[in-house]
């Protein structure tokens, strides 16, 4: 067994908290022989509800389950953990948009930055799940000045592992035959998944799709698989949200598959025209703890245009929260 580290969840008493905690504190995230120390945090009146699920969670007598911290204060919970994965805002409801959230939810991130950048390790991995994901990923980096900018990520995996599961119904292939599919952008109805350099079985998947298929149903099905979740559960998706996260970080810390990448929500460094200063959905290979962006894939024009639609929406969400950036 190595030694313990500490992973911070916020919103733990949530719907994906609840889907989540179990999975990590069974090794799901880290593996079978990294311990974890869980520090869980809540707001105030969800604390009763919490020591509920800390209940659970020692009742499971987990072996890689350490330790758990429970807290409504921020500055305890993100004292010198090496993952965050930030969950705890508001969900949608039928008829709304991710970015409706932003007024409510852009608050919590500012603060919760803040507390990362003085207490976290220097070398945390944060994840943003909490919606819109990305924007709130910016909020959160931009009050870090003192962390290094790539500590902090959206989830677009979720989107990612959506477009690998209709890919592989459509052709009757397994999920495991899918590799080099692309989130690029933001994870909302905008986002673009991108299966041009995408293979099933080993051949380029576009010759095994039509394209009428890809524009017309594959597209908005991923764009709106959110929304269609709502409408089927009356909640939003919670044990698929959960699943995703954890394999965006456990991708992140323990490496992508040779052959394959992920989507990621990164800090835009320029790569494909992207403008920096906002954080966009990217095809990644992981390796040494450490993510970097597919760099060379050729982009054509239906690609381009979607590509820049989704950069355009994400520009527009920061221009609406730069009065909650660190000054
Ligand atoms: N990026 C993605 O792919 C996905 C993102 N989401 C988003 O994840 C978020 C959480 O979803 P659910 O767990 O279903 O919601 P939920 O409402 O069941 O749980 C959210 C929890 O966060 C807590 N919370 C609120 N403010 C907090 C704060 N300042 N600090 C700590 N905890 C706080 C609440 O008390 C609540 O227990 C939502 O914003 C949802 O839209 C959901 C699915 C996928
Ligand atoms: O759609 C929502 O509001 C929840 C979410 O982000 C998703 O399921 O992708």
């Amino acid at each position: 067994m190595k030694a313990p580290v500490r992973v911070a969840v916020t919103g733990a008493a949530g719907q994906i908290g609840y889907a989540l905690l179990f999975r990590i504190a069974a090794g799901d995230m880290l593996g079978p022989d990294q311990p974890v120390i869980l520090h869980l945090l809540e707001i105030t009146p969800a604390l009763p509800a919490l020591q509920g699920v800390v209940m659970e969670l020692n009742d499971c007598a987990f072996p890689t389950l350490h330790g758990v911290v429970a807290t409504d204060d921020a500055n305890v919970a993100f004292k010198d953990v090496d993952f965050a994965l930030l969950v705890g805002a508001r969900p949608r409801g039928p008829g709304m948009e991710r970015k409706d959230l932003l007024e409510a939810n852009g608050a919590i991130f500012a603060p919760q930055g803040k507390a990362i950048n003085d207490h976290a390790k220097r070398s945390v991995k944060v994840l943003v799940v909490g919606n819109p994901a990305n924007t709130n990923a910016l909020i959160a980096q931009s009050n870090a000045p003192d962390l290094d900018p790539n500590c902090f990520t959206a989830m677009v995996r979720l989107d990612h592992n959506r477009a690998i599961s209709q890919l592989a119904e459509k052709t009757g292939a397994l999920n495991t035959d899918i590799a080099q599919v692309t989130i690029w952008g933001n994870h909302s109805s905008t986002q673009y998944p991108d299966v041009h350099h995408a293979s099933i079985k080993g051949k380029p998947a576009l010759e095994q799709i039509d394209q009428a298929w890809y524009e017309g149903t594959f597209i908005p099905t991923v764009q709106q698989r959110g929304a269609a979740i709502i409408k089927a559960r009356g909640a939003s998706s919670a044990a698929s949200a959960a699943s995703a996260a954890i394999d965006h970080m456990r991708n992140w810390a323990l490496g992508t598959a040779e052959g394959d990448w992920v989507s990621m929500g990164i800090p835009s460094d320029g790569s494909y025209g992207i403008e920096p200063g906002v954080i966009y959905g990217y095809p990644c290979t992981c390796k040494d703890g450490k993510f970097a962006i597919v760099q060379g894939l050729a982009i054509n024009e239906f690609s381009r245009a979607r590509m820049d639609a989704t950069e355009k929406e994400l520009r527009e969400e920061r221009a609406g929260v730069e009065h909650l950036f660190a000054k």
